[in-house]
């Protein structure tokens, strides 16, 4: 299949994002316990990256206030790293405090977001982080970094991959080993996300990029496609298709991983995810929340038994 599709990688690498950015935006208090059997049943499921929680303030992102807990309470697999998203210096201290060996600065390609979410302007955010990478250099955690709105902000509308290109340099040079570009509210399409992908791999190497894709116009597997097609190997999503930043309001859940890893098993690429086991996953928290699963393969699946 893949002599179709260009330089697409045989091994993709799934971010999963359920418990932080799935979890973030619910209204009810989503019990630590619920949360620490959802990481460890991911974890069962092969995945080899699980976004664990968020040092940030408990203000902001109440659901978020029992990160101490979660990250005591869940079992560690080898080979599977947990990162938090750390805005600040305090928020990387209490991470490193609670065991965190990963952690995430998230920025953003859109000023007005920035301010509605961390409180600050890019530029000022930018040297915020900083601060929390010359503390993770010093104690060997390794940065992911996010930028937020690449294809289009919530209050400003469409953002020019320049912009983005410019924050990701930034996120890139100061020392994250990879960047997330995150299409915070799903409006992007293949179109524009090739062309945002083109300017970024101009100034970030093609393999140090990740799409962080949500799916609130349908169009998420195919912006994933188009991104795979021009090499990039990394893909956040999140099981469930749970999720949406509080301060994105009208933004559906990112790309079920469910969804994602149909797709890249179809396409005979290997993820190491074992997608009935991953499917149980997604039943749990599904249930817990007690709502439907946003993946079509499970509800696919389901109609089928
Ligand atoms: C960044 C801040 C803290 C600035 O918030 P601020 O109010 O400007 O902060 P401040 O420095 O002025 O401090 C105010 C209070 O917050 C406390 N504080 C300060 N820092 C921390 C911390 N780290 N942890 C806990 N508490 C903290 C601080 O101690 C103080 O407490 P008080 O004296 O009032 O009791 C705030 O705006 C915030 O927490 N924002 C987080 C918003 C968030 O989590 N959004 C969702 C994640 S981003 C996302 O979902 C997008 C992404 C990544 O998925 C990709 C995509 O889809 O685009």
């Amino acid at each position: 299949i893949i002599k179709y599709f260009g330089s697409i990688p045989r091994r993709v690498k799934i971010v999963e994002v359920g418990p932080r950015d799935g979890l973030q935006n619910e209204k009810t208090i989503v019990p630590a316990e619920t949360k620490i059997r959802l990481i460890d049943m991911l974890s069962d499921s092969g995945l080899s990256v699980i976004e664990a929680t968020s040092f940030v303030s408990p203000k902001w992102v109440p659901q978020m206030a029992d990160q101490m807990e979660v990250m005591k309470g869940i079992r560690r697999k080898p080979g599977v790293s947990y990162p938090v998203l750390t805005p600040n210096l305090k928020g990387f201290q209490a991470a490193v405090e609670a065991g965190a060996s990963e952690v995430a600065i998230f920025g953003a390609a859109s000023e007005l977001f920035s301010k509605k979410n961390i409180n600050c302007s890019v530029e000022e955010s930018l040297q915020r982080f900083e601060q929390v990478m010359v503390a993770a250099k010093a104690a060997g955690v390794p940065v992911r970094g996010y930028v937020s709105c690449v294809l289009g902000c919530p209050y400003e509308g469409k953002v020019a991959p320049a912009k983005v290109a410019k924050v990701a340099k930034r996120l890139y040079s100061m020392g994250c080993y990879e960047i997330s570009l995150g299409d915070t509210i799903g409006v992007g399409t293949p179109g524009g996300m090739s062309e945002m992908l083109e300017a970024v791999s101009k100034v970030v190497p093609v393999g140090a990029l990740a799409v962080h894709c949500h799916d609130t116009y349908g169009q998420a597997l195919a912006n994933i496609l188009v991104a795979l097609q021009m090499g990039v190997s990394v893909v956040d999503s999140s099981v469930g298709g749970l999720g949406g930043c509080p301060y994105a309001q009208g933004a559906s859940g990112n790309v079920a991983t469910e969804d994602v890893v149909y797709m890249l098993h179809g396409l005979g690429i290997q993820t190491g995810v074992d997608l009935p086991k991953l499917m149980d996953a997604g039943a749990f928290i599904c249930h817990s929340l007690n709502r439907r699963t946003s993946s079509k393969v499970s509800q696919a699946t389901h109609c089928k038994l």
